[in-house]
């Protein structure tokens, strides 16, 4: 047999890292999970044979993530984990790639009396803003970024019917009902050659995301959702028309259902249909529906 492929490296690094505004008196603070592996050429077969002179300790990778946080910006995500990824084949020459995902978790910052506070801020959610980079000696910088944990409900504006219908259908067809799903987005952008090229894109990084993340809400909302395959469709290409250097947009969305609950049984009482108030949200089983959107 032989090794056909190998890629090792730390996982789940969190990181902290407080920028003190000393003019304003005013603190941003970052906190991130880094998930990081990378890929050895020819010679990877030396450590599977007992020869451990190839192998960067996972612990050294532990402490690259932490002083390169220190050395360098750690926002926008995308620029942290480039300048992560292109580090080991510029530092190591038997490391031909390296694969980080960077996921970036919420700490907004508090309004307290109507004022931004200096130095307080709170967790709004389980979204994540995430960036998964591939550096390849030779070949450059490929950067996609993402949300994710973006938990969104509608009570209404959704409906599913006209579906194939045969003998293992037993779904009711249904005009109105409630639409929920957890929000995996994800957008990637054209290759960059170098590590400067990521770095003389930094704005596109934040606006991509809020055109992102407004144009997800928005649709979500406001579509008249005939199925989610359709809407999750709409969302695409929404992002692909915002964002121009973006090649590629793909949605995975769990449909998280809320089932009507039948209370004929209690003296006639209506709660199906347009009578419906009370539902039962389901854990599982649920729907999930994937597309890619790609620019021709
Ligand atoms: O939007 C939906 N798409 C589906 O494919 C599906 N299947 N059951 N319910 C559904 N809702």
């Amino acid at each position: 047999p032989e090794l056909s492929a190998a890629r090792y490296g730390k996982d789940n690094i969190r990181l902290y890292k407080v920028h003190r505004d000393e003019a304003r008196g005013t603190h941003t603070v970052t906190e991130m999970t880094s998930h990081g592996s990378f890929a050895f050429t020819h010679n990877a077969s030396r450590y599977t044979d007992a020869d451990n002179s190839v192998i960067v300790a996972t612990d050294s990778m532990k402490n690259t993530v932490y002083l390169l946080a220190k050395q360098n910006p750690v926002t926008p995500p995308e620029l942290f984990a480039s300048i992560l990824a292109s580090h080991f084949p510029a530092k190591y020459p038997h490391v031909h790639a390296a694969h980080v995902k960077v996921i970036a978790h919420r700490w907004t910052r508090m309004t307290i009396d109507g004022k931004p506070h200096p130095h307080s801020f709170l967790r709004d959610g389980a979204e994540t803003r995430n960036a998964e980079v591939v550096c390849r000696r030779g070949t450059g910088i490929i950067v996609r970024s993402g949300i994710q944990g973006l938990l969104v409900l509608k009570s209404t504006g959704s409906a599913f019917h006209s579906f194939i219908r045969d003998e293992y259908t037993s779904l009711d067809e249904t005009w109105d009902r409630i639409l929920s799903t957890e929000v995996d987005a994800n957008w990637e952008w054209r290759p960059f050659r170098t590590l400067n090229d990521v770095k003389s894109n930094i704005p596109l990084f934040d606006k991509a995301w809020e055109s992102a993340r407004n144009i997800t809400l928005e649709t979500f909302a406001n579509d008249n959702s005939v199925s989610v395959q359709a809407t999750m469709y709409k969302m695409a290409n929404e992002i692909l028309a915002a964002v121009s250097e973006v090649s590629r947009v793909d949605y995975s969305l769990p449909n998280k259902h809320y089932f009507e609950i039948d209370m004929e049984w209690h003296k006639g009482l209506k709660n199906t249909g347009k009578d419906a108030e009370v539902y039962a949200p389901q854990s599982s089983p649920n729907g999930l529906i994937k597309c890619t959107v790609s620019r021709t």
